[in-house]
């Protein structure tokens, strides 16, 4: 079976894995480097990628993830997850470091003030039936690179059309936190691409 690790140092860590766990999966908090060594993918949580960047690097994780995502690695990134992985970021702090990987340029709090925090049902390419997704202080993705799917994105209002989940091979990143909502969809999807592999 494949264990699923979820990125531990921050960020919401207890709720992504109970969703895992609900869909099946063996998951593990990973805090060192001996512990991603374990795992066969990844789930890099929601909290603040300011702070997960430099609790990476701190605790000598920040290299071993990047290797083992340039190895191929299976990662799921939700909010600041997807800012983590992403090549190229808009509206970071001075020096703040991404891991890569995801071929595509990720605005930080992109839905600005008035927004700051929403709900929306999104229509998904993967799903039957729409999503509930709760954003909180979330990116958007603003470039995707050729060989990047678009999965999702905002449905109505002033963001309408903003991309929000994208997926490449075995990348899979949303702008939401799919650990809140109790609709483990999306974890379960994961797990079938982790599967697959
Ligand atoms: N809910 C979240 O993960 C917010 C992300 C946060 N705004 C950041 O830039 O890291």
């Amino acid at each position: 079976m494949s264990v699923i690790g979820v990125f531990a140092l921050q960020g919401n860590v207890r709720e992504h894995l109970a969703m895992l766990t609900s869909v099946g999966v063996e998951a593990r908090a990973v805090r060192r480097p001996a512990e991603l060594e374990q795992v066969d993918a990844m789930v890099l949580p929601g909290g603040e990628s300011t702070t997960m960047y430099k609790l990476a690097r701190t605790f000598d994780l920040f290299e071993p993830l990047q290797k083992r995502i340039a190895d191929g690695m299976p990662v799921f990134g939700t909010c600041a997850g997807m800012i983590m992985l992403a090549n190229e970021i808009t509206g970071g702090i001075a020096g703040q470091e991404t891991l890569g990987g995801l071929d595509v340029t990720v605005r930080r709090n992109a839905f600005g003030r008035q927004v700051d925090s929403f709900e929306s049902d999104l229509e998904f390419a993967a799903l039957d039936t729409p999503y509930h997704a709760v954003f909180i202080r979330a990116p958007w993705v603003e470039r995707v690179g050729q060989d990047v799917e678009v999965l999702s994105t905002v449905r109505s209002g002033p963001a309408a059309g903003r991309i929000v989940a994208v997926r490449h091979d075995r990348l899979l990143a949303t702008s939401f936190h799919p650990e809140m909502t109790g609709d483990a969809r999306l974890h379960g999807y994961f797990a079938e691409l982790v599967r697959g592999r």
